[in-house]
């Protein structure tokens, strides 16, 4: 297969101000805009349409047109298309980087990450593609075969969050489209540039039009329609809690399958037995990873009061270590939030917390424009608003801990059941403890675990279903059992002359 063109190509190859329908670029109905800034600069970096119902039904007419044929190729069809687009986004990752960091904030060496983690998992899927298996059952009947087989469930919506603009689209586009099906997809307003990016990589792919399109603008009209159209047989959605449960309740009336990505509320527990370097390192990659803009950050650390001292002082001069500026400047390690209304949720957060107590070891407040300093607040409770709400930006809330079923029961005392992650050099409390903690995701000794090859996904109130993994592709798949009846050798007096 011949590697694509890596003649270079900016940012700005990849800025779209046109909906992706049909294999065709066009305005919203009537050419409305939304601005998009760069939340480091507040300075323009594009537009795109806004668009609502009327594209929609348009996008899924587009997507069910479309689905017979590209259902109908074949497995190892379907996998050259993904691998071809896998092979684009990595020949054109500097500059979807560069594209993803103006517009969500994250430093360049992140945001090189997420697409080098998109391109991951679009290769995974382009392989899964080809073990999408059936069964064959043993029969209770003489005379019959049964026969298990998988088919694509149609056209999927998918909606996706600002915060990894790339990488939570590639984990709904590779395993819909590996297993046959084709989708509308609907980036977040705040970062819709990277999405608009991969109509050019399909188009330049080789996906047939219509199989991928994407729709930016209103979210609430593009997924009413999402939510409700006959054609939509599935909806996948990253984001928050609230916001799914209400996509839930409108899928609900049309039964569409729905896969949930939602909100966390990740503890971190250090042990006394913890390595306090390994402990400290950890904390920081997974409090402070796109300024604490994931849903799988670190929101409560607890800390057990044999080690609890050194750790808030090694904690508290690692943080002070982190380097705040715009995400394009090499060494930043630190970028800004997304929008105003973040940046005054991390204040209310450090405020209510000092109103109850918390003492702010180091941090505590928004610096210029969108950046909030990376914040310690020791002395944390569980009277405090970030015990038990998603905080969502640079504030590390330290709790302190006694014993180990105490540990179990704080961090298992929430609606969400996302990621959870501890420190510990005693094996058998490893086993205990990753046993006990109701999560989707464990980090034992490790901070980042996110991989394509292992399946993502919360319980509780965190999601349903699994992205990645051999699971992931689940879910785009019915399952069809058919039973081949009168296969007994017919007697003679049977026999048609
Ligand atoms: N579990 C995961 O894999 C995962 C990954 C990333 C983010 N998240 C969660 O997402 C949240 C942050 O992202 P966000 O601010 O974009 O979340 P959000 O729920 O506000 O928005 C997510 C998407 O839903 C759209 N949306 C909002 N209201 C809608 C409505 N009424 N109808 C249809 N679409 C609607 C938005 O435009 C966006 O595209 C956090 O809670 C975070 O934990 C979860
Ligand atoms: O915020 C949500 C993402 O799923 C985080 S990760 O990059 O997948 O770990």
């Amino acid at each position: 297969m011949e590697k694509p063109s890596t003649s270079a190509r900016g940012w700005r190859d990849f800025l779209r101000d046109r909906l992706y329908i049909g294999g065709t670029w066009v305005p919203a109905e009537g050419g409305a805009v939304i601005e998009v800034t760069d939340p480091a600069t507040g300075g323009s970096v594009g537009q795109v349409p806004d668009a609502g119902a009327v594209e929609t039904e348009l996008a899924v007419a587009a997507a069910r047109a479309a689905f017979p044929a590209f259902a109908a190729l074949t497995a190892a069809e379907r996998a050259g298309m993904l691998h071809r687009l896998a092979d684009l986004i990595d020949a054109h990752g500097p500059a979807l980087a560069e594209l993803l960091t103006r517009e969500q904030g994250k430093p360049l060496a992140e945001a090189r990450g997420e697409v080098g983690m998109s391109a991951a998992y679009i290769r995974w899927f382009a392989e899964e593609a080809r073990r999408v298996y059936g069964d064959t059952i043993p029969s209770p009947w003489q005379g019959r075969r049964l026969m298990v087989t998988p088919e694509p469930v149609g056209v999927v919506g998918a909606i996706t969050p600002w915060n990894f603009p790339s990488s939570m689209l590639a984990r709904k586009i590779g395993p819909a489209l590996a297993a046959g099906c084709t989708i509308v997809a609907k980036p977040a307003s705040q970062a819709p540039l990277s999405a608009l990016a991969w109509g050019v990589l399909c188009e330049e792919a080789g996906i047939p039009s219509g199989v991928v399109n994407i729709v930016t603008g209103d979210a609430r009209a593009i997924g009413g329609v999402l939510t409700s159209h006959p054609d939509v047989a599935k909806i996948t959605f990253t984001g928050s809690t609230e916001v799914g449960k209400t996509l839930l309740r409108q899928a609900a009336d049309s039964v569409k399958r729905c896969s949930m990505e939602l909100g966390g509320n990740a503890p971190f527990i250090v042990f006394d037995d913890a390595d306090l370097d390994q402990a400290v390192a950890g904390a920081v990659a997974s409090k402070f990873r796109n300024a604490g803009q994931t849903c799988v950050c670190s929101n409560r650390i607890y800390v057990q009061s044999g080690i609890h001292d050194r750790f808030v002082e090694a904690f508290s001069r690692a943080v002070e270590a982190l380097r705040a500026g715009s995400g394009l400047e090499e060494g930043v390690t630190l970028g800004p939030l997304i929008d105003e209304k973040a940046v005054v949720g991390a204040e209310a957060f450090v405020a209510d917390a000092r109103a109850k107590g918390g003492r702010v070891v180091t941090g505590g407040a928004r610096s210029k424009g969108l950046f909030f300093q990376p914040t310690v607040i020791a002395d944390a409770s569980a009277a405090m608003d970030f015990a038990h709400e998603e905080i969502f930006g640079p504030v590390a809330p330290v709790f302190r801990f006694e014993t180990e079923e105490e540990a179990l029961r704080v961090a298992n005392d929430t609606r969400y059941g996302l990621a959870c992650y501890f420190y510990t050099t005693d094996l058998g409390r490893a086993f205990r403890v990753s046993s006990a903690l109701r999560y989707g995701l464990v980090g034992v000794n490790e901070g980042v675990i996110t991989t394509e090859v292992a399946p993502f996904g919360g319980m509780k109130q965190s999601g349903l279903g699994r992205e990645g993994s051999k699971y992931g592709i689940e879910d785009y798949l019915d399952q069809k059992y058919v039973c081949f009846g009168g296969l007994e050798e017919r007697k003679a007096a049977d026999a048609i002359i």
